[in-house]
């Protein structure tokens, strides 16, 4: 297995490695091209998500400032993505979002970890674990989404928590660590938010 390999297989590797870390370097360049756009520069902004990104849909939009740690090499995007300020990925491996999914900003997605033994992190080294979130899942302000989770279509994760461990389809979870505070039910089908009815026809939409 070469470095590149370990680096997407779980296991622990060096990340001071040379041959990676020039790798990485032409990932960074193209993202500092991305958040030196300007905002009328919307085509140019999508041209370069297309290469910077292993994968990308239709209608995606990312604002920036954008950081990942491989500029989203490793990253794969459905299609109508949306990414407020901020969105921070390390994408030392894969990171899969699917389509209509929405980050509010501030959002951390992390497939990157470190030994917990002193001994094993000194020389650094590191391991990563996939994220995938499902479709049409909103995650709230400031949350942050750990090594290894997998969170279900339709979710809502609430600003500010932090997602240790896999979140099931179709319910709001919230909180350090997060849980689950409820499935989404009948009641959202007449509110959308605390006591305000919903006050436009679906198909209007
Ligand atoms: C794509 C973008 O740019 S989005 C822009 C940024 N906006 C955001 O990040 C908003 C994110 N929204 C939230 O976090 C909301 O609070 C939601 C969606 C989780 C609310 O979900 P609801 O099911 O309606 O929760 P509700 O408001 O009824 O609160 C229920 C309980 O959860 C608690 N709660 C709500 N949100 C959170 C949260 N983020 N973290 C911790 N607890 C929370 C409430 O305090 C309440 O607790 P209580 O029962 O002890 O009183």
């Amino acid at each position: 297995m070469n470095i590149y390999e370990k680096m997407h297989s779980g296991e622990i590797y060096s990340c001071t490695d040379e041959n990676l870390m020039n790798k990485q370097m032409k990932c960074l360049e193209k993202l500092y091209d991305f958040n030196a756009t300007r905002p009328s520069e919307g085509e140019k902004r999508q041209a370069l998500l297309k290469e910077m990104f292993a994968e990308i849909g239709d209608d995606c939009y990312i604002e920036p400032p954008f950081h990942a740690n491989w500029g989203g090499k490793h990253v794969h995007f459905g299609s109508n993505v949306y990414a407020n300020f901020n969105l921070t990925m390390v994408d030392d491996t894969h990171i899969y979002v699917g389509d209509y999914t929405m980050f509010g900003p501030n959002v951390t997605v992390a497939t990157g970890g470190h030994p917990v033994l002193p001994e094993l992190r000194e020389p650094v080294t590191q391991f990563n674990i996939p994220v995938h979130i499902g479709r049409n899942v909103w995650i709230g302000a400031g949350a942050v989404i750990l090594p290894g989770v997998k969170i279900g279509d339709n979710t809502v994760i609430g600003a500010g928590s932090v997602v240790t461990k896999d979140i099931p389809a179709n319910v709001v979870a919230v909180g350090n660590p997060c849980r689950v505070l409820r499935e989404i039910n009948e009641h959202d089908k007449e509110y959308y938010y605390k006591d305000r009815k919903i006050n436009i026809k679906m198909d209007t939409v």
